[in-house]
Parts: C-alpha cells; sequence; structure tokens
C-alpha cells in the first residue's frame, strides 16, 4: 500500500474575520513518530491540527499528502479536545468507523471487542457512552479513533482534564498506537508529557511555527528567548 505521508504544508495560512490565525506555515510531517504541538493558549495549535486533518480550509498556500486529499482523509483520525460521542453504547460507537467505511456488522463488531478489550472498555461495553466518567470517555474516543488502524492521528489535547493516572493510561495507548505504526500529531499543554513521549516538537507563537526539531533537543536546548521563557512557564510575547 503506498503511504498517505509525508504530509507537507507550504506557507499553509488560515484566516478567520480578517485576522491570520495560522500561518504562514511550513512544516513535513514524515513517516515514524510522535509531534507534540505546543505553544501559549491561542498560539494556533487546534487551529494547525484542524488544518492538517481538512477541517479547516487553508485560506492560502498548500497542504499536500502524498495521496489525493480523498484517499488520504480515509487514512486518518482526529480526536477532539472533548471527547464527541454517538448516544449509543461504547459498542456501537466503536463500531461506527468501520461501518462507515463498509466493513460487514459481524467483522466490525469482532473488532469493537478486540480494541475495547486494548482499551480496558469491555466492561463498559454496553454502556451508554454519554454516561461514561471523563477518564474513560477520552479512552473510548482514542480507541475509537484507532479502530480503523489509521495512519496518521491527530490528537488535540488528549489528556486535559485528565487525572495523573489516567493521563499515563492514555499515553502508554498513544506510545502502543505510535509502535504500531500510526504516526501521532499532538496538541498538548503538558511539558512533561511533551518530554515523555514526543519524538519532536513543533512549538508554535502567534499562529506561526517559532522553533521545531527532535524533542530532547528542544527541550534540553531551546534555541529562543520564546521557547526559553515557555518552558520556565514565564509568559512569552
Ligand atoms: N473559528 C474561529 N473564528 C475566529 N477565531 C478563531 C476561530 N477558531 C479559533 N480562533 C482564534 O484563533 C486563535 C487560535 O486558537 P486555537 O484554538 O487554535 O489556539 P490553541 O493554541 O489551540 O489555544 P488553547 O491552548 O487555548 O487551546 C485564538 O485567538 C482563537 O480565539
Amino acid at each position: 500500500m503506498v503511504a498517505v505521508l509525508p504530509l507537507t504544508l507550504r506557507a499553509a495560512t488560515l484566516r478567520r474575520r480578517g485576522q491570520v490565525l495560522v500561518g504562514p506555515v511550513d512544516l513535513t510531517i514524515g513517516p515514524g513518530g510522535i509531534t507534540a504541538v505546543i505553544g501559549p493558549n491561542g498560539s494556533g495549535k487546534t487551529s494547525l491540527l484542524r488544518m492538517m486533518h481538512g477541517l479547516e480550509r487553508l485560506t492560502s498556500g498548500s497542504l499536500d499528502w502524498s495521496l489525493p486529499p480523498a484517499t488520504a482523509r480515509t487514512r486518518q483520525s482526529y480526536v477532539f479536545q472533548r471527547p464527541v460521542v454517538l448516544r449509543r453504547s461504547v459498542l456501537a460507537n466503536l463500531a461506527y468507523p468501520l461501518r462507515l467505511r463498509g466493513v460487514p456488522p459481524a467483522t466490525a463488531e469482532a473488532r469493537a471487542r478486540a480494541i475495547a478489550t486494548t482499551f480496558e472498555l469491555t466492561a463498559l461495553l454496553d454502556q451508554p457512552a454519554p454516561s461514561l466518567s471523563g477518564g474513560e470517555l477520552q479512552r473510548l474516543a482514542l480507541a475509537r479513533a484507532l479502530v480503523t488502524e489509521p495512519e496518521v492521528l491527530f490528537a488535540d489535547e488528549p489528556c486535559a482534564a485528565l487525572d495523573g493516572r489516567a493521563t499515563r493510561q492514555i499515553e502508554r495507548h498513544l506510545l502502543a498506537a505510535a509502535d504500531g505504526g500510526t504516526r501521532l500529531v499532538m496538541s498538548t499543554h503538558d511539558m512533561g508529557q511533551a518530554r515523555r513521549i514526543a519524538t519532536d516538537v513543533v512549538f508554535l507563537l502567534h499562529g506561526r511555527v517559532h522553533e521545531s526539531g527532535p524533542a530532547a533537543a528542544f527541550f534540553d536546548a531551546p534555541q529562543t528567548p520564546q521557547a526559553r521563557a515557555f518552558l520556565n512557564g514565564d509568559i512569552v510575547e
């Protein structure tokens, strides 16, 4: 199968109501690894992820996958910061993306049950998804995003509002997905998390990529005063 990556953004820009929210951004997402998109509140992390997944149309510039956009779209998933679930059972939620792709019901259900085991959701399969706790919902959202075995997963703050234990649990699943060959691009406010799991970092400031590169180098020796200030928890202008 031909790979969907790399994803290449050239001068990619998103404007809303006359304001530049993101861009111009030049960025390549190659195969393998976990990219942490970091930056202060309002720096454009969510907007950039939405652009890459095709939820926002670029105002100018270009964004190219190595395959046509319609094909690329079927090979990627997105996890929203606030998990969105169907008002149906956990099992139905897990089977849904497979059914959408035309997988027969029995096969979809078997795959849904298998991923539920991995994500420790088996005991909850018959429960209505909206009744789950925050940590369980986030696990369900991630499991549902991965049930199609996407080549790329975009995750917007996948551990926002989770406690330490639930966060570590999600991180284990993210690392396992990356080990299994899914390319991860995630935003996070949690620098401990970025240090723990990211292979590379994209540091956004005012909608532009201010610094990017291997995570270890970024955290050990940030190149700009703004990145240093951000990592120190100071206000970044
Ligand atoms: N649809 C929209 N229309 C107008 N402005 C928007 C829209 N979506 C986002 N913005 C603005 O774009 C900027 C970037 O927002 P975005 O949510 O991408 O940042 P973020 O880095 O993810 O922020 P946070 O860390 O607070 O989640 C913000 O100033 C936000 O108010």
